[in-house]
């Protein structure tokens, strides 16, 4: 009888959100690069039309009937783990059947914790792939060490690599203490439950980048920066035909997007983009739409289809000549042409990453969780773009908004941040290039794994 070959194979598996889902599909299909077999497990409430695989990649689909009409995200999650973790030993050993190749190893979102549990009971490695920044982890750690106890006192904050942090530099589920906060706080401090447990830990994020920092957090046990997870042609180029993500839970306005984008002049567009979570209130839109009206660039704004009744009236029509609002973009087309000048961002980790790499400068607007800490190192460490100021009723104005856009797109100041921009940009390359940290973090966890599969089923021979 033929023998059969004899492949490692990974499971990866992302908390289903646009952010999560994103990072750890280039994470497989780095793998699956190295010559691992990798499938890509998406639990998802929403039917989705999914791909079957994403170049070697397989993508499995597995119906998640918890409750998405839920209140709170806590409570989101907590359902989420009720109703996959009693599914996910069978999936993982059905995977192995039917592929012909049993997993040896589960890569699982760091949300997910309860996940390297299952990989023990199934005697697998067990990775966990932290989606936020370095910075925002350690943060997150520290209160996990009891080395910053909640509520905070006194600010600014100390925390070991980072600079001092004042409140509104935090991630925001550190110090507004809503109730439906206080039940995420602990899902994030969480991340760190099988932290010095786990088999490996990646972080999306590359050494360049945050070198203090992830040398504080790696003096606590060994980490691996593996990013930026973009796709390669907007990087390296080591990956063949990896021009997108590849899997969308939102519809982009395609053809829209880059043909308007084509008819204007190089430097001269603001994008605009809050991700696939954030959703802003009434005044907030209205600041934002007339304050784009006044700095008088074109814009392309994308505002989902759940936030585009809170648009002012007739702005749209009004908009025609200078504007373009899309439900969704096809983001990193959008960042990587010529004609975009300037982002304005809600600083989620991928969009910072994504614009650091393609060497965009940004008006830095977080809303919420990780993105006050990653808007300060936009502004103070990478020097790559301008943090707006909110008003004593949290609202950015449209007269702020005007002037840090004008900020980036004309003054001496853009034109410092564009430089610094370029730097950035030559950095991640050179992160994820052959032989550069982030690959060759990927390179060695491959090669481990798949030595250590070998050996297991030498010995079992
Ligand atoms: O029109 C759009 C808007 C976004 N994107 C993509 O969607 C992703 C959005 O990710 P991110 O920028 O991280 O924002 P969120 O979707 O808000 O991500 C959540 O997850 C991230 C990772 O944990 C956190 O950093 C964020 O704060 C959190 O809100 C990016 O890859 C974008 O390229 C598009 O393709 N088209």
């Amino acid at each position: 009888m033929e023998k059969q070959e004899r492949i490692c194979h990974v499971a990866v598996i992302p908390y289903p959100a646009q952010g999560h889902i994103n990072p750890m599909i280039q994470f497989s299909k780095q793998l699956a690069s190295k010559g691992l077999q990798v499938t890509l497990v998406i639990f998802s409430s929403q039917t989705l039309s999914t791909p079957a695989s994403l170049g070697s990649v397989k993508v499995v689909t597995v119906s998640d009937s918890s409750d998405t009409g839920s209140s709170s995200i806590g409570d989101l999650l907590k359902q989420f783990q009720a109703t996959v973790a009693p599914k996910l030993p069978q999936l993982v050993v059905e995977l192995g059947i039917s592929s012909g190749h049993p997993v040896s190893c589960l890569v699982y979102d760091s949300f997910m914790p309860w996940v390297l549990e299952i990989a023990r009971q199934l005697g697998l490695i067990g990775a966990s792939f932290f989606t936020q920044s370095c910075a925002v982890s350690s943060v997150y750690y520290q209160i996990h060490e009891g080395q910053l106890k909640i509520p905070l006192e006194k600010f600014p904050v100390s925390v070991p690599g980072l600079p001092p942090l004042d409140v509104d530099e935090l991630p925001s589920f550190v110090h507004d203490m809503e109730s439906e906060y206080s039940s995420i706080l602990t899902v994030v401090v969480n991340q760190f439950l099988n932290f010095r447990g786990a088999d490996w830990v990646f972080v999306n994020s590359f050494n360049t980048l945050e070198e203090e920092v992830v040398n504080c957090l790696a003096s606590q046990r060994s980490i691996k920066p593996i990013g930026p997870m973009i796709p390669s042609v907007y990087l390296d180029r080591q990956l063949e035909d990896d021009t997108e993500y590849g899997l969308s839970l939102f519809k982009p306005a395609l053809d829209g997007c880059m043909q308007w984008l084509e008819s204007k002049e190089t430097g001269s567009v603001v994008y605009v983009s809050f991700g696939s979570m954030a959703a802003l209130g009434e005044e907030q839109m209205a600041e934002i739409a007339w304050g784009l009206r006044r700095s008088d660039c074109y814009f392309l704004w994308v505002v989902r289809e759940s936030e585009e009744k809170k648009l002012p009236c007739n702005f749209v029509e009004g908009s025609s000549e200078k504007g373009l609002i899309v439900t969704w973009s096809p983001q990193l087309e959008v960042l990587s042409h010529k004609s975009v000048g300037c982002f304005v961002t809600h600083c989620g980790w991928n969009s910072t990453l994504e614009a650091l790499s393609l060497g965009v400068p940004m008006v830095a607007m977080p809303q919420w969780t990780d993105q006050p800490t990653n808007a300060k190192y936009i502004e103070d460490v990478w020097r790559v773009g301008v943090r707006v100021k909110a008003n004593e009723k949290g609202i950015v104005s449209k007269e702020e908004l005007e002037k840090c856009t004008r900020e980036v797109m004309e003054g001496e100041r853009g034109s410092e941040m564009r430089r610094n921009s370029e730097k950035w940009k030559k950095l991640a390359k050179t992160a994820m290039g052959e032989g550069g940290s982030s690959d060759k973090n990927i390179t060695e966890f491959a090669a481990k794994i798949a030595s250590k599969f070998n050996e297991t089923t030498d010995s079992k021979a």
